[in-house]
């Protein structure tokens, strides 16, 4: 029962099969073999136009070289107050881009949009003292596990082309929130306006495989650069290439995320129904945020489940009471129907 992260999630035995194979052999190093090329075009085919495409290690790296490629000095980001760049990447993307990062409040975890004109209003491109509007990112899947709807994405992007602002999008969870909506690589990213995607392959089913993704490749010229300066420029990318080939190959990755979907929609189901324990909030990806007695959430950790506590937000509906505790529970490709039944039949007990 590892509900802890989809991080804590092994590897899909393709990938590893892929990867192994990969290793068996010499190529050019430093992304200039045969399946680096291949495995870039693959992009192009999956996103329906020319694209630029780096890979890095982490997501936290692909979210604050993506950020640092549009940087000026001065320059402010706007990214949702829970953001991850913002909560849980230790200031990399500030350091990276030598930016700072402006939180924008809205409900569900998602960027309001009047409050994202009103909070650029105050940036000014003048504004030595105080800073200039440089960007905006946005989380899909988001921290709370809500998606953007493709126009709740369109209503960013029209702002961030009001302000002449490029759109980030953090998508360590993009695959998840693209089988939710049911829509398309292109449809999700470029064509409603986004110019920079994090394309996160390792919390679905990858060992180590992220990679930014820029629509216009003629916007990504300094990106080598930044890439090789923070370290980022696998000697052996063909490993990170080997494991795209089997993620994309015959849409494993969306079947993943469909899994792991699934196993949160079970989730939720069984949560939803019960007397005992309730859902903190509505979500659509593979996580899932409930409200468990406190003893109900000690007799799973004794049972084994793996899962954290999470702080509770200002804004929830029915607030934590008083022997209750707020969790965060997630699903992933490798996360089993019995898993889900046997947390449920042990919370909802007593
Ligand atoms: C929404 C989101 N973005 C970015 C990241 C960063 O990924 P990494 O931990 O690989 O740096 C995470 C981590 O799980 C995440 O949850
Ligand atoms: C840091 C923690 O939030 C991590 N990004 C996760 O989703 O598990």
């Amino acid at each position: 029962m590892f509900f802890a992260s989809d991080n804590w999630a092994g590897a899909h035995s393709a990938i590893n099969e892929r990867l192994m194979n990969e290793t068996t052999r010499f190529a050019a190093a430093y992304g200039n073999s045969d399946l680096d090329r291949t495995i870039e075009a693959r992009f192009n085919d999956i996103f329906e136009k020319e694209v630029a495409v780096f890979f890095v290690a982490t997501g936290t790296a692909a979210n604050s070289l993506a950020l640092a490629n549009f940087a000026k000095p001065g320059g402010v980001i706007f990214a949702h107050a829970d953001a991850h760049v913002i909560e849980d990447e230790c200031g990399a993307p500030d350091f990276f881009s030598g930016m700072r990062i402006a939180p924008v409040e809205g409900t569900a975890g998602k960027i309001d949009p009047a409050r994202l004109k009103a909070r650029i209003s105050r940036f000014p491109q003048d504004a030595v003292h105080h800073g200039r509007a440089n960007s905006i990112s946005i989380t899909q899947a988001t921290e709370v596990g809500t998606i953007y709807s493709l126009d709740e994405i369109r209503a960013i992007s029209a702002i961030a082309k009001e302000n002449g602002l490029p759109l980030h999008m953090d998508g360590a969870r993009f695959a998840n929130a693209l089988v939710k909506l049911g829509t398309t690589p292109a449809e999700m990213t470029w064509k409603s306006g986004v110019d920079a995607l994090s394309f996160g392959g390792t919390k679905n089913g990858c060992w180590c495989a992220e990679a930014v993704i820029f629509f216009d490749p003629e916007k990504a010229k300094e990106m080598p650069f930044l890439r090789k300066r923070a370290a980022q420029l696998f000697s052996k990318s063909r490993f990170i290439s080997a494991q795209f080939d089997a993620y994309l190959k015959d849409d494993l990755w969306l079947d993943l995320a469909r899994h792991a979907n699934s196993m949160a929609d079970l989730l939720r189901e069984g949560l939803a129904s019960s007397n005992s324990v309730r859902l903190a909030w509505q979500t659509e990806s593979n996580e899932v945020f409930a409200v468990l007695p406190i003893e109900r959430m000690h007799a799973a950790h004794a049972k084994g489940a793996k899962f954290y506590d999470w702080s509770e937000p200002a804004n929830m509906a029915q607030p934590v009471q008083e022997g209750e505790m707020l969790v965060r529970l997630v699903t992933s490709f490798a996360t089993e129907r019995k898993d889900v039944e046997d947390f449920l039949e042990i919370v909802q007990a007593g």
